[in-house]
């Protein structure tokens, strides 16, 4: 691992403080620490030496874009789009299905739906009722507003540099901007909606991921030893100051390296040695599934179907929503309680209700990227850090997960 961004997981020290807390206390999520670390690391995946030039200006109108595309399209100055962007325009049905309201009012009960690419399953109770409710939910558009507009200059000036200089980098835009082989090449409002794409896909997911996981930890001692034990077995193979590298995370992802594992785990190991997840990722998967970051996945029928009843017209856009599948006790006993051992079973994963990075042939791309960062961070985390919360810890799970006012925790020095 990078070095330098090594430091800026081990929490950025110095920077990003809460004002009003003492020196050790760091806002986790919010406008500080993890959400710049998933941003920085994504930057410097792209342009390796202008991240140290240019990032800076650059947060500063990506964290306006981002505000702006997650508000109402309208296009006037001082509102948030006017300030960021929106992605496409395009028409999009909301079907609100009434099994996502329970008998009182609530939305999406556990116990009573589930509906995946493969339809609704046998469980759900009918409603009599025309199941669909058709709503003008406008995703987006309405030409480049400001946000999106800075972006893009800092974007192309760095395209110009670089394509005035001999330099060769060995990072994201490099390649995208290699014109070897033509059948490949893009143009560069192309290279530049890849850009924003990368940036934008792994920034929230990524940063949420990762705080609601020391949040986790925190409230399960059980789950946070077991990981500690699991991490500190791979440093006790290193040298104090070595970083992690690529070997380190395979065992940190399917080879299980914790005893503990062994004695929960009822499958035996596969004949290519101990393939079962590492606490890890059982960590990093049911933190996935209990703080649902991305709710569902947007499709088109390409002709009318019918699902257990339901008729959905040709070419009706669909949100599908996902997150509730996540909180189905049929598939996740006491759904709500965080309880990673649940994913011991490798095939938990590849059940074709799983949808946590979505699925088929639309799968996040970013899935294993996202994986490693949050992996990456934990590990320093667990074996460098001890922490408690301190206030300002109020979380929200609908409609989105977030922390409000930031996830503050102190933290100290691990030391046995
Ligand atoms: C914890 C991390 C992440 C989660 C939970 C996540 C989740 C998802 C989900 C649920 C989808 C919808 C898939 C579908 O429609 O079936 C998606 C799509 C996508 N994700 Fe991620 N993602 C993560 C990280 C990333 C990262 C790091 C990147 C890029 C570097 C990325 C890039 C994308 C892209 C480009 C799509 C659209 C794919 C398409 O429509 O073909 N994601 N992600």
């Amino acid at each position: 691992m990078d070095p330098e961004l090594n430091r800026y997981i081990l929490l950025n020290e110095g920077k990003g403080l809460v004002p009003g807390y003492p020196q050790s206390t760091l806002d986790i999520l919010g406008k500080s620490n993890i959400a710049a670390m998933a941003l920085f690391i994504a930057f410097k995946q792209i342009m390796e030496t202008e991240s140290s030039s240019s990032y800076e200006a650059f947060k500063a109108e990506f964290d306006k874009l981002m505000m702006g595309s997650l508000s109402l399209p309208i296009n006037i100055p001082g509102t948030n789009y006017y300030g960021g962007f929106m992605v496409y325009y395009q028409r999009c049905y909301l079907i609100l299905l009434p099994f996502l309201f329970d008998d009182r009012g609530f939305w999406g009960s556990p116990d009573r739906c589930i509906i995946g690419l493969g339809g609704l399953q046998a469980s759900t109770p009918r409603p009599k009722t025309y199941p669909i409710y058709m709503g003008g939910l406008v995703l987006a558009r309405g030409g480049w507003a400001q946000g999106r507009k800075r972006v893009l200059r800092i974007l192309r000036e760095i395209i110009e540099k670089r394509r005035d200089s001999l330099m060769k980098h060995d990072d994201i835009l490099d390649y995208l901007l290699k014109d070897e082989d033509s059948k490949y090449k893009l143009n560069d409002d192309e290279i530049l909606d890849q850009v924003i794409m990368i940036l934008y896909s792994g920034f929230e997911t990524i940063s949420t991921t990762s705080m609601m996981a020391i949040k986790y930890l925190h409230d399960h001692p059980t789950a946070l030893q077991e990981l500690r034990d699991e991490h500190f077995a791979i440093r006790g193979r290193k040298k104090p100051e070595e970083p992690i590298e690529w070997n380190d995370y395979k065992t940190m992802s399917f080879y299980a390296c914790c005893k503990q594992i062994d004695k929960l785990c009822s499958i035996p190991p596969s004949k290519n040695g101990y393939l079962k997840p590492s606490i890890l990722m059982q960590v990093t998967f049911e933190t996935l599934r209990l703080a649902t970051v991305v709710n569902g996945v947007l499709r088109k029928t390409t002709e009318e179907m019918e699902l257990n009843g339901f008729v959905i017209p040709r070419g009706w856009r669909i949100y599908v929503y996902t997150r509730e599948i996540n909180y189905n006790p049929f598939l996740y006993p006491e759904p709500l309680k965080f309880n990673p051992w649940r994913w011991l079973d490798k095939s938990m994963e590849s059940q074709n209700y799983c949808f946590l990075f979505g699925g088929g042939s639309r799968l996040c791309p970013g899935k294993e990227l996202g994986i490693v960062i949050i992996s990456t961070f934990l590990h320093y985390f667990v074996t460098q850090y001890r922490w408690e919360e301190v206030g300002g810890e109020k979380i929200l799970k609908f409609p989105r997960v977030e922390a409000p006012n930031g996830l503050h925790v102190r933290v100290s020095k691990y030391q046995d």
